[in-house]
């Protein structure tokens, strides 16, 4: 794709939906299931080689290809004949340095075959962190993918030297990541069923897999995806439909394939992306709970949607959001990592999410400023609202939060108890953003905010949040609702905070700028019901 904006990509890809011979760029994510037989406990070396032909042929059609690739850890568990899963840290840095080097002589063996050069990128999340790294991060692939060395980066996790907070974690959302880097046009995420099925197909024979699907979020809260899946895969399904997410988010036409079949993808490119109004046709016709995400289920609605055609592979396909975030606004929401958070209060919020204010905050909003942060660096934006005790709390969880990396913000804001519905139902008092960061989370939460955050509560009064007003109990509830960059320091904000613009000069003897940030993302404009 030639435009740098993720607004470029979704015209560029609708525009030129079906058979379209346009230059687009792809990302391949191959999972360790893709790469690694389950039952030889050796690499798939005749599906490795035609997924080196499927590149080989992308990009003589014209398109750039960026490979994500898992299996550095199963390679490294094939190389040292270790048949369970590690279990400690030190031993899946240990097998992932020694696998990542076995991983990249193969990639480097088999394309050369066909005169394609490939490079290494190792990321972690740290790599991103902050707009300056972040837009490397961005030159170098591009640079790579362009003339003259039209190469095909192998990226992966760093996994040797990566730990919690700087995890991206899995590489569904690694891909997805590199996808919003790079603007893609196609996110591939090659696994070892045909897509998205409405159950687990390993254990369901009743699971149908979905065709075309519209609102992610929606169908991630009508499929059941709780199973694991492959011993040698990481995140199953839920990461992918969190890739999945964050991609189309981006704009980016996210496909779950079988990675057995990588010449599927040639297919399915030139296929095109379902056009809205074609996919709008099926919307809502099938099944009760899928009607207002999906638009086909695979197989039936061929017809009626005209999407995918009749002799089409199998596969899932994400349809990007009509309207998707400009890549700096993307890039703040879901990729740099926020250093703090400005606590501001309900009116601020309500002028910042008036499109006509321009998403600027002024200081006076601003009620009070967490962690530590230069000029520049992502925060998170948090309101604070009182709420009646009696009121029962809904969970912001569940209806998506914007929880890629959000850890942090249980530690920065550490007065604060966070408070979830599973905690208060489970009584765990692990958040289950938290959970979301770690390798081997089982169960890793939504990474959107459609409308809610997590909500934060001071732990008890002498946080300064609980009261009594008349017969009503009251507590201070913290909502996320978007990210921002910082024009002041953390330092600073805290000295400006609650004063008007014009008293800026007096108390830090400069100004720079009338607002504490003028360069907001939102995950929403209105703040969900208490
Ligand atoms: N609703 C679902 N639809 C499809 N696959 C599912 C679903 N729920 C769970 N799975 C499991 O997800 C697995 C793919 O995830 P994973 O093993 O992590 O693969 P990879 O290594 O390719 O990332 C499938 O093998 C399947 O068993
Ligand atoms: N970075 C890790 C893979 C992590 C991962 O997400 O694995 P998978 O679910 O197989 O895509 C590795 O190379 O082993």
């Amino acid at each position: 794709m030639t435009g740098s904006s993720h607004v470029a990509a979704a015209a560029s890809s609708s525009s030129a939906a079906a058979g379209s011979t346009a230059s687009k760029t792809i990302v391949i994510k191959l999972g360790t299931s893709s790469i690694i037989s389950e039952e030889t406990q050796l690499p798939k070396i005749a599906i490795l080689s035609s997924l080196v032909e499927t590149c080989h042929k992308l990009r003589s059609q014209g398109h750039k290809v960026i490979i994500v690739c898992s299996g550095a850890i199963g390679m490294g568990r094939i190389r040292m004949h270790i048949t369970d899963r590690p279990k400690s840290l030190g031993e899946r840095q240990a097998l992932a340095a020694l696998g990542q080097l076995r991983l990249i002589a193969l990639w480097d063996s088999l394309f050369g075959t066909v005169g394609i050069e490939v490079a290494q990128v190792l990321l972690t999340r740290n790599d991103i962190a902050d707009r300056p790294r972040y837009n490397n991060a961005r030159t170098t692939l591009n640079t790579l993918i362009s003339a003259p060395f039209n190469a095909i980066p192998i990226v992966n996790e760093n996994d040797t030297v990566s730990v919690s907070e700087l995890r991206f974690g899995d590489n569904d959302t690694l891909s997805a990541i590199t996808a919003g880097l790079v603007d893609a046009d196609y996110l591939f995420l090659c696994t070892d069923v045909d897509g998205l099925y409405t159950g687990n197909p390993r254990s369901d024979p009743n699971a149908r897999r979905l065709g075309v699907v519209e609102d992610v979020a929606a169908a991630r809260k009508a499929v059941s995806v709780a199973t694991m899946g492959s011993s040698f895969g990481t995140g199953g399904m839920q990461t992918k439909l969190i890739a999945a997410e964050l991609a189309t988010a981006a704009g980016v036409a996210t496909v779950i394939l079988n990675g057995e079949h990588p010449e599927n993808m040639i297919r399915v490119v030139a296929n095109g992306i379902p056009s809205e109004a074609s996919a709008g046709a099926g919307a809502g016709v099938k099944m009760d709970s899928l009607a207002s995400s999906v638009s086909s289920l695979a197989s039936e609605e061929k017809e009626l949607i005209g999407y995918p055609p009749l002799d089409a592979p199998a596969h899932t396909i994400f349809m990007p959001k009509p309207n998707p975030l400009s890549s700096r606004k993307w890039s703040i929401l879901h990729a740099l990592h926020p250093a703090g958070a400005l606590i501001i209060d309900e009116g601020a919020f309500k002028r910042i999410a008036r499109t006509d204010s321009g998403g600027r905050l002024l200081p006076a909003g601003v009620v009070g400023v967490e962690g530590n942060w230069e000029r520049m660096q992502a925060i998170r934006l948090v309101v604070r609202r009182r709420i009646s005790k009696s009121t029962p709390h809904s969970s912001g969880l569940e209806q998506g939060a914007p929880l890629t990396n959000s850890a942090p913000i249980a530690r920065s804001l550490g007065q604060y108890l966070l408070r979830t519905d599973s905690e208060a139902g489970a009584g765990t008092k692990t958040p289950p953003i938290i959970d979301s960061l770690r390798k081997d989370a089982p169960t890793p939460s939504s990474p959107l905010a459609g409308e809610a955050s997590a909500k934060i509560v001071p732990a008890d009064a002498a946080a300064g949040g609980d009261g009594v007003d008349g017969d009503e109990e009251w507590e201070w509830q913290l909502v996320e609702v978007g990210r921002a960059l910082a024009n002041y320091t953390s330092i600073e904000s805290e000295r400006i905070k609650g004063l008007k613009s014009s008293q800026i000069t007096s108390v830090l003897g400069y100004a720079d700028s009338d607002y504490v940030t003028d360069q907001v993302a939102l995950h929403t404009l209105t703040l969900p019901t208490a």
